[in-house]
């Protein structure tokens, strides 16, 4: 993926279809993914892939971040199959069966990708949680324990903070990283705690980047995307 686009993904997170069709047909020419997540997901269901395919040849993710018990995550997991999605997000923390279970039933080119931890959590989030002792110590160790899983699962991918992305590629090359909590050093951090900008992420090992709010909100949004793809093809070169 030496085109900068290609690993460029831009989340659909609007509640109206008519405004998430807007953007597609804004950005289509800047991105290699729209990501559909719960907020369009919940309010247009497949409908919303369905228009985004009829106005981009851009792939989908569907970010639905499932979190069940085995069965159900199967279930879903053979719903998805038929909507011709790439990517499908199921949360690690459902455990080994429930990631198993995702696996077995993704069929059709679907990949599988482990949530680790979201990136909108820090360490006192994780201590209120109940995750303390050694482990937080340094939150990376947490966050790997999560990718193991993932991986010996048979997982296709990982979901994960820029701030960890490059232990997870040097340990788990064969996993594909999709990392989101990326911010520009002109743009606010919003909600997320642990980010890093375009150039680190793809430094440290990210094979693709979910960037948002720092093109939605942007004065400019098109100045801010090409200032991104510069920023992703100039880590690619050094
Ligand atoms: O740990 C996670 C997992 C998913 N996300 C999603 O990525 C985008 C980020 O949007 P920004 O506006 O660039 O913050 C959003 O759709 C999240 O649901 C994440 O941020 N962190």
């Amino acid at each position: 993926m030496n085109d900068p686009k290609e690993r460029l993904i831009f989340p659909l997170d609007f509640q109206e279809l008519k405004e998430a069709l807007f953007w597609v047909e804004r950005l289509s020419p800047y991105v290699g993914l729209f990501k559909i997540g719960l907020e369009l997901f919940t309010k247009e269901g497949p409908r919303a892939i369905e228009e985004v395919k009829k106005r981009s040849t851009a792939g989908i993710f569907l970010d639905l971040k499932l979190n069940d018990i085995p069965n159900t995550i199967a279930g879903a997991v053979r719903s998805a199959c038929s909507l011709g999605v790439s990517f499908l997000t199921v949360h690690i923390l459902s455990g080994r069966k429930a990631l198993e279970s995702a696996v077995k039933s993704a069929e059709g080119g679907l990949k599988i990708l482990g949530v680790t931890i979201l990136t909108s959590l820090d360490k006192a989030d994780l201590l209120e949680l109940g995750f303390n002792g050694e482990l937080l110590f340094n939150l990376e160790d947490l966050v790997f324990k999560f990718a193991l899983l993932a991986k010996t699962t048979g997982c296709d991918g990982l979901v994960t903070s820029p701030r960890e992305v490059k232990i997870l590629k040097e340990s788990f090359p064969q996993l594909i990283t999709i990392v989101p909590g990326i911010r520009l050093e002109s743009s606010p951090k919003d909600d997320q705690q642990r980010t890093a900008t375009p150039y680190e992420a793809i430094r440290r090992g990210a094979d693709y980047l979910v960037v948002g709010r720092p093109i939605r909100e942007a004065k400019d949004p098109e100045k801010a995307l090409e200032s991104i793809l510069k920023d992703i093809q100039r880590a690619l070169q050094d």
